[in-house]
């Protein structure tokens, strides 16, 4: 079942052209991957697809609902969750405190309620450290959970923003180069954790990613953008044999990865 629907999706900044014309659709429980040389358009479509940027023409549907005319918040609150290419964490909190205030954001208790800790609020306390507890295990963080975040190793610190995103149970996660800077090794534990949170925490998952052993290795369905179009789509053997695909990642010496 469709999820996510993008309609001929553009965006324009000036005279740039950075997204023309795209359409793509995300299935639910679907890992799909969106990639691209650089300067594609990749994390454009996923500031338009969050509401940070508004759509200069095109539309976007989730789970059928027009979502390109509304607020960052309102589509947050809808189950649109995303992670940045730069790492955005509190690097002065631990591991558990950066979780468990994430998980804040699902509690509705008042300002009494905590004050006076009445029994809402124990009761969603408890259930809060319950769910921070869980997302630590998920994403095999449990032994650092004591740790500063600024002391983690840069895999670690990644895979916390993605704990940080889940805790607000998104429906569909968006990862912005969650790979980035991390060795082979990392990039397969991630690769592992990225199908575990699919199947375990039941989100759809859609992934920027230069990594193509990555790519490559866990989507179900990629879309390639060259200059803000859509180049192809497909299964991750199709794209992969797909000539223009190839010729547009060879101008950059190659598909990275490949
Ligand atoms: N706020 C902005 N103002 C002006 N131009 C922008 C803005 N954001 C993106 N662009 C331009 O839009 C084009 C697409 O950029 P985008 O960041 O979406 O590419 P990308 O595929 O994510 O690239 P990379 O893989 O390098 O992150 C680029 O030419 C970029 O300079």
């Amino acid at each position: 079942m469709e999820l996510l629907r993008l309609e001929n999706l553009t965006k324009t900044f000036g005279g740039l052209t950075a997204v023309k014309d795209v359409n793509f659709t995300v299935n639910e429980g679907s890992i799909s991957g969106l990639i691209g040389p650089n300067g594609a358009g990749k994390t454009t479509i996923f500031n338009l697809i969050t509401g940070i940027y508004k759509v200069t023409r095109g539309a976007i549907y989730f789970q059928n609902v027009p979502i390109h005319d509304k607020e960052p918040h309102v589509i947050a609150g809808m189950g649109i969750t995303r992670t940045f290419q730069n790492i955005r964490l509190f690097k002065n909190l631990t591991v558990y405190q950066n979780v468990l205030t994430a998980c804040h954001h699902n509690a509705d208790y008042g300002i009494f309620d905590a004050a006076l800790r009445l029994k809402k609020f124990r009761r969603q306390e408890r259930e809060l450290k319950e769910f921070a507890g869980r997302l630590l295990e998920l994403m095999e963080l449990s032994g650092w959970k004591d740790k500063v975040a600024n002391s983690l190793p840069y895999g670690l610190q990644r895979r916390l923003e993605i704990a940080r995103a889940l805790a607000l149970k998104p429906k569909l996660l968006l990862l912005d180069e969650p790979a980035a800077g991390m060795n082979p090794d990392e990039t397969r534990q991630l690769m592992n954790l990225i199908r575990r949170i699919r199947d375990e925490f039941g989100c759809t998952i859609l992934v920027i990613e230069h990594h193509m052993d990555l790519i490559m290795g866990i989507c179900d369905n990629i879309i390639v953008l060259n200059f803000g179009k859509k180049l192809a789509e497909g299964p991750p053997e199709k794209i992969q044999q797909d000539p223009l695909v190839i010729e547009a990642y060879l101008g950059e010496g190659g598909m990275p990865g490949a």
